[in-house]
C-alpha cells in the first residue's frame, strides 16, 4: 500500500515492512564462544552497578538478570514495574528496547569477551507487556563479520508465554579506548577507585 506522509512524501508502509529482511544481512561466521566465556547455567552478575539495564544501584532501572543458556545463547529476565510504564499499566516500548539492548549486549560481551557497543537495534513489538510481567528474553549470537557482530532475541510473557517482542542488533567491536575517551571522567575515576562497580567483566580491563 502507498501512503502519503504529512509532507506529501511517500511514507513508511512501502519502506517499513513486516517481512523480515535476511539476517544477518551480510555473510558472517559463527565463532566458538571464547575459551573463557562462562559455562552454560552460569548466572551473570550485573556488568556495571550503575547500568540502567542491569545495575543494582539504579533504583528504577530494569535490574535485568542473565544466565548462560546454550553455546550461543543467554536467557535474561526482567520484571516490568510501575516505573516502566508508557501507558496505564503497560510497559513503555523504549524501555523494552533497552531491555533487549542489554540482553543482546550481554550475550555478545560474555560469549565473545570483546568490548562491543550497539550500532543498530531494531525491535518488533507484537504484544503489549503489562506491569508485573516477567519478560523472558532469549538472545542468540548470530554471526560475526570483522568488527560487526549480529545478535537477535525474542522475549516472552513468562517462560512459556507468547512472544511479545523480537529484536535484532548490530554490535561493533571497539577498543577499551572508546570508553576511556568518551566516558565522564568522574565516573571513570569512581570505577578506578572501586573496581567492584564493574561486577562481571565480559572483557579483561587490565591489559
Ligand atoms: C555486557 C555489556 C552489555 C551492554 C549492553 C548495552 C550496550 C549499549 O547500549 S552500547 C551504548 C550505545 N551505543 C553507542 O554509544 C555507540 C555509539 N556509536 C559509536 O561509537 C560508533 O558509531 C561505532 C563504534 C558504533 C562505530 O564507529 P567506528 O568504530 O568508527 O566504526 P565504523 O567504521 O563506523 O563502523 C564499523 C562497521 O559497522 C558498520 N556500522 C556501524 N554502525 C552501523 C549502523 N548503524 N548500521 C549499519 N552498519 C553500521 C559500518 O558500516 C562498518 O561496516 P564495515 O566494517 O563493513 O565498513
Amino acid at each position: 500500500m502507498r501512503v502519503r506522509g504529512h509532507n506529501g512524501a511517500r511514507a513508511y508502509s512501502s519502506v517499513v515492512s513486516r517481512t523480515p529482511a535476511p539476517w544477518p544481512p551480510v555473510p558472517t561466521e559463527l565463532p566458538e564462544p571464547h575459551p573463557d566465556a562462562p559455562a552454560a547455567g552460569t548466572d551473570l552478575p550485573p556488568h556495571y552497578a550503575f547500568c540502567f539495564g542491569c545495575g543494582d544501584k539504579q533504583g528504577d532501572g530494569l535490574h535485568l538478570r542473565a544466565k548462560v543458556g546454550g553455546e550461543h545463547t543467554i536467557r535474561s529476565r526482567f520484571t516490568v514495574t510501575e516505573a516502566h510504564q508508557g501507558a496505564p499499566g503497560l510497559a513503555h516500548g523504549g524501555l523494552l528496547a533497552c531491555a533487549f539492548d542489554e540482553a543482546l549486549g550481554t550475550t555478545v560481551g560474555h560469549l565473545l569477551r570483546k568490548p562491543a557497543v550497539t550500532g543498530k537495534l531494531e525491535t518488533d513489538f507484537l504484544l503489549p507487556v503489562p506491569v508485573g510481567t516477567t519478560l523472558v528474553i532469549d538472545a542468540h549470537l548470530d554471526g560475526v563479520a570483522g568488527r560487526k557482530v549480529y545478535a537477535s532475541a525474542e522475549g516472552r510473557l513468562g517462560a512459556d508465554g507468547p512472544v511479545a517482542v523480537r529484536a535484532r542488533a548490530l554490535f561493533v567491536v571497539v577498543e577499551l579506548k572508546h570508553f576511556l575517551d568518551n566516558g565522564r571522567e568522574a565516573d571513570l575515576r569512581a570505577v578506578a577507585a572501586d573496581p567492584s562497580l564493574l561486577g562481571s567483566r565480559p572483557v579483561e580491563l587490565n591489559p
